[in-house]
């Protein structure tokens, strides 16, 4: 038997939802594997930790959890009405992602059989991008203040940062996602024309990294064009390349033209694997659905699957992935963000319906 030891954060919103249904796909694979266990631990920080307390976390709360010796975190959105997000985001994920070095956020954004797009012509442009997002520093490195509160002179300063080290790490990520991937392009998304600093930088760093990879096609798009041919032109795009808020911005477009908020997944990679790595929806915490059952798990279904891809579990994570698809392909079972008038148990027992009838897979993709 395979022990694997995964801290589990359902947190804020549909978060409880959403990993429910997580969870219950992990039960239905232990099931069908037979050799696998999944061992998890319910953390319950989050809002309503802050609620109780004053604080997201424990003050030693990533102590904690690098002591508890996981594999792997999987986690809900967090954010919720009544707290400010700023104050929600730096109390729990944004220190996690900071203080677990997971540098890299891997977001894969495609179209999916069975699911309506939103261009007026999918089949002329079928949508398979990978965002590699800087997930450790720049837009979102959390320096800078605020002083002279409520006077006419009140100064408000975040500071960007791009380091070197941060930089040529991701990037070379990028290339070595390309290359083991079988990927024909990875685009630099940049910002150098107004800002003559930090991009220009970023750009010079890119072309570094890309002289090591002679074999590998490159280009550089700036960032408000690439929005537009995300959106004109999505088959053009491949591996994308971008910082932390470009990034963030970029993976919402992109799951909005795949057909939803609700499917799309991501990594937040340690990938030296010294910490954790945390696997999460790309989505908050949906404030107009939660506790309607009504959510879409898939995009926490999806992370799963990443999750089971960076442990090595191969074979499983073909099976989940070939799962969602029969269940979107033959569009019985839907949530209402797909059109469709189902719940997100519906959904989730779906994919475990899937799950017992697909044959099993030749070892990887
Ligand atoms: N990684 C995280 O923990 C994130 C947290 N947030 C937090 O979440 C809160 C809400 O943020 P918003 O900007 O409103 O973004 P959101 O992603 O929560 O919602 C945007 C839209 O997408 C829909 N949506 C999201 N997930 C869905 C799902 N699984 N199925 C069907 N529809 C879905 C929502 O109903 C809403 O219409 C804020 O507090 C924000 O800070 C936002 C993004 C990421
Ligand atoms: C915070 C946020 O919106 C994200 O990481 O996607
Ligand atoms: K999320
Ligand atoms: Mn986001």
């Amino acid at each position: 038997m395979k022990n694997y030891h995964l801290a589990v954060f359902p947190a804020d919103g549909i978060g409880p939802e959403v990993i429910a249904a997580s969870r219950q796909v992990l039960r239905k694979l232990e099931q069908l594997h037979g050799g696998v266990r999944f061992e998890t631990r319910e953390y319950g920080w989050g809002s309503d930790h802050y609620e109780r307390t004053g604080a997201m976390m424990p003050a030693d709360g990533l102590r904690q959890l690098e002591k508890g010796g996981f594999e792997a975190i999987l986690m809900g959105p967090v954010g919720s009405r009544t707290i400010p997000d700023h104050v929600t985001l730096w109390g729990l994920l944004l220190p996690i992602r900071q203080g677990f070095d997971q540098y890299v956020n891997l977001r894969p954004m495609r179209q999916l059989d069975g699911v309506a797009s939103p261009l007026r012509n999918p089949a002329g442009h079928p949508i398979d991008m990978v965002c590699i997002r800087e997930n450790s520093e720049g837009e979102y490195a959390g320096v800078g203040g605020r002083v002279h509160r409520q006077r006419p002179q009140e100064v408000a300063l975040q500071s960007i940062v791009f380091t070197r080290t941060g930089t040529e790490r991701v990037m070379r990520f990028a290339f070595d996602y390309a290359r083991q991937h079988g990927r024909r392009l990875v685009t630099n998304v940049t910002k150098s024309n107004s800002m003559q600093h930090n991009m220009v930088f970023w750009d010079d760093i890119f072309q570094e990294v890309a002289t090591g990879y002679p074999a590998q096609a490159s280009d550089q798009q700036l960032v408000d064009s690439m929005t537009a041919r995300m959106v004109s032109q999505p088959e053009t795009v491949d591996v994308f390349v971008a910082s932390n808020l470009f990034g963030d911005i970029l993976t919402d477009l992109g799951a909005a033209l795949t057909g939803s908020m609700g499917l799309a997944p991501s990594a937040n990679l340690n990938p030296e694997r010294r910490y954790p790595s945390l696997f999460q929806a790309i989505h908050g915490s949906a404030f107009d659905l939660v506790g309607r059952n009504v959510a879409n798990p898939i995009a926490s279904i999806w992370s799963v699957q990443l999750l089971l891809e960076f442990l090595g579990e191969t074979e499983l994570a073909a099976r989940l992935m070939h799962a969602i698809e029969t269940v979107l392909r033959e569009q019985r079972v839907r949530t209402r963000d797909l059109g469709g008038t189902s719940s997100t148990t519906d959904m989730t027992e779906a994919v475990c319906r899937a799950l017992e009838t697909e044959p099993v897979f030749a070892k990887g993709r």
